[in-house]
């Protein structure tokens, strides 16, 4: 069985750190981050406000992200392996990738990929601070946060909601511990559905389904993917 969950939402609402927990404790696990896709950068615009468009689906070379997706799906073992991932044979039908990013949801063929979709949401103000302690590879001009980052982070979620592109709303407020426990046990529950059910055998990974919710089995590639010891 495949199942591919996404760690989607807001910048600096969580997703780093808890797919970082989920990957610690899942087992036969990789992990794929959109930001390992942003195109080079003399090949980001520069938008009608000045401003680099490092917000926007077109700066990231989603078809390379897709291909490494379409890679892991051809054989997770394989995969696992060429990411120094260690496949445990006790647990050898079950393989999970984690899509990791703030533009998961946003990308067509990559949506309809995912088993369970997560969405981290915080509000303005702690998205604005949090985003002021980063430092990212270029860091934020002044005005980038309230000029581009936050007017894009909410026309791509209206967007997905307006697609009705089904997800999980997670409150990136709650503390590390109790998120990653949440989003640890409903990925339980969606395996242990999913393998009740047993799929067909065409289908390249357990799909979402329509009233999803508690049901219903988600280019800078070389970070390391790693599952580890202390696994469920
Ligand atoms: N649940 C949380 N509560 C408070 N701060 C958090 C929480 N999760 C992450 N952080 C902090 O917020 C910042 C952004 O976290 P990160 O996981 O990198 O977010 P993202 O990948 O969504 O941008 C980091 O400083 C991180 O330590
Ligand atoms: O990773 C990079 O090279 C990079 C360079 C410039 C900016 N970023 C920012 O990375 C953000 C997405 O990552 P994250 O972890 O904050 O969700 C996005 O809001 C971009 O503005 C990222
Ligand atoms: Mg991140």
């Amino acid at each position: 069985m495949k199942l591919i969950v996404g760690i989607g939402g807001v910048t600096n609402g969580g997703k780093t750190t808890l797919t970082d927990s989920l990957l610690r404790a899942l087992a036969n696990c990789c992990v794929i981050h959109q930001d390992d896709f942003y195109k080079p950068q003399d090949q980001i615009a520069v938008g009608e406000d000045g401003f680099k468009q490092w917000d926007v689906l077109e700066s990231l070379d989603m078809a390379a992200m897709l291909d490494t997706v379409q890679a892991w799906l051809s054989s997770p073992q394989k995969f696992a392996r060429a990411h120094g991932v260690g496949v445990q044979p006790e647990a050898s039908d079950t393989h999970i990738l984690l899509l990791e990013g703030f533009l998961l949801y946003s990308y067509k063929p990559l949506v309809d990929l995912h088993s369970r979709r997560y969405f981290l949401t915080i509000p303005y103000e702690e998205c604005k601070w949090r985003r002021s302690t980063r430092n990212y590879t270029v860091p934020d001009p002044p005005g980038l946060f309230d000029g581009h980052v936050w007017p894009m982070y909410w026309k791509y979620r209206q967007e997905m909601e307006a697609n009705g592109v089904e997800v999980v709303y997670l409150d990136g407020m709650k503390s590390r511990e109790e998120l990653f426990r949440e989003v640890l046990e409903d990925i339980q529950n969606s395996l242990l559905n999913c393998s009740q059910e047993e799929l067909p055998a065409p289908a390249p990974a357990c799909p979402a389904r329509p009233q999803g919710r508690g049901h219903g089995c988600g280019h800078r590639t070389a970070r390391p993917a790693a599952s580890q010891p202390d696994t469920v």
